[in-house]
């Protein structure tokens, strides 16, 4: 099948390497095939699998070096998702690419080579609208953005769904909402729960009835070089994740 979701949101710190982690491990758990590409060049993806940022092949070198997709793919030591690994290699990419044609389509070319031997294809974008992103967009079948409950959330999220628009007239016509899912989510709070029915009220089907709520072993298990389900598998945010996972299937069959 080889289905590609961009895990977006020009808003930084909002959740996305979190939830690219932990949804894949849960469906790897669940026995999905799952690759993640990151293209952020924080690289918190390749460093919260276990892989070091310091790898001989990266992402940058499949936009740039044109090197063989298959072989810069690597395995996480835990989870054995599958990854391509991002460093800080990559911040210059919109200028390296300035005089590149087609440039939006490298992402999506080289990932046609290689996406039907998975279920899901993850994309982590950079907190930013750019190049890495906009391949991202043209790559992906469908767009799943984390959000947190904020007031300025809601702004960002129409600006989001302007980018959307723009790349469906433009590279990528068929490229269609995931879904939305808020994170570090705190029921208590009538902002958060405003922003919710707002949301929901836009965008009433693609909002995940799965809410990911605070918690340290969520934040924890980063620095551990593993996602939460191998971190602590019985803790409240893999729990979260795994029904995340669920959710995000029956959706998808
Ligand atoms: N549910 C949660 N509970 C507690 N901490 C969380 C939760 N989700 C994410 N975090 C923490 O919040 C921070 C930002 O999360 P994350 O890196 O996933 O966001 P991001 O959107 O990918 O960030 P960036 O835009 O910088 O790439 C990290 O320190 C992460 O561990």
């Amino acid at each position: 099948m080889g289905k590609i979701i961009a895990v977006v949101n020009q808003k930084g710190g909002v959740g996305k390497t979190t939830t690219v982690i932990n949804l894949a491990a849960a469906l790897v758990e669940a026995n999905y095939k799952v690759l993640i590409v990151d293209i952020d060049p924080q690289g918190n993806a390749t460093s919260g699998c276990g892989l070091q940022k310091s790898q001989q092949e990266t992402i940058y070198d499949i936009l740039i070096n044109e090197s063989d997709i298959k072989k810069v793919i690597k395995t996480s030591p835990n989870e054995k998702i599958d990854i391509i690994a991002s460093n800080m290699n990559l911040a210059g990419t919109e200028v390296e690419l300035v005089n590149t044609k087609k440039r939006e389509f490298i992402l999506k070319e080289q990932l046609d080579k290689v996406k039907d031997k998975y279920d899901y294809v993850f994309i982590d974008c950079p907190p930013a609208v750019n190049i890495l992103t906009i391949n991202a967009l043209t790559a992906a079948n469908t767009v799943l953005i984390p959000m947190q409950c904020e007031y300025y959330a809601l702004e960002g999220l129409s600006q989001l769904v302007q980018t959307i628009g723009l790349v469906k007239k433009s590279t990528n016509p068929k490229l269609v909402l995931e879904g939305i899912l808020f994170t570090m989510y705190d029921t208590r709070t009538n902002l958060s729960n405003q922003v919710v029915k707002e949301v929901e009220t836009h965008f009433s089907n693609h909002v995940y009835k799965t809410k990911i709520t605070r918690s340290v072993r969520l934040s924890e298990a980063p620095s551990f070089g593993m996602s939460c389900i191998s971190y602590d598998g019985r803790s409240k945010g893999a729990e979260q994740y795994r029904q995340l996972s669920k959710e995000f299937i029956e959706r998808n069959s």
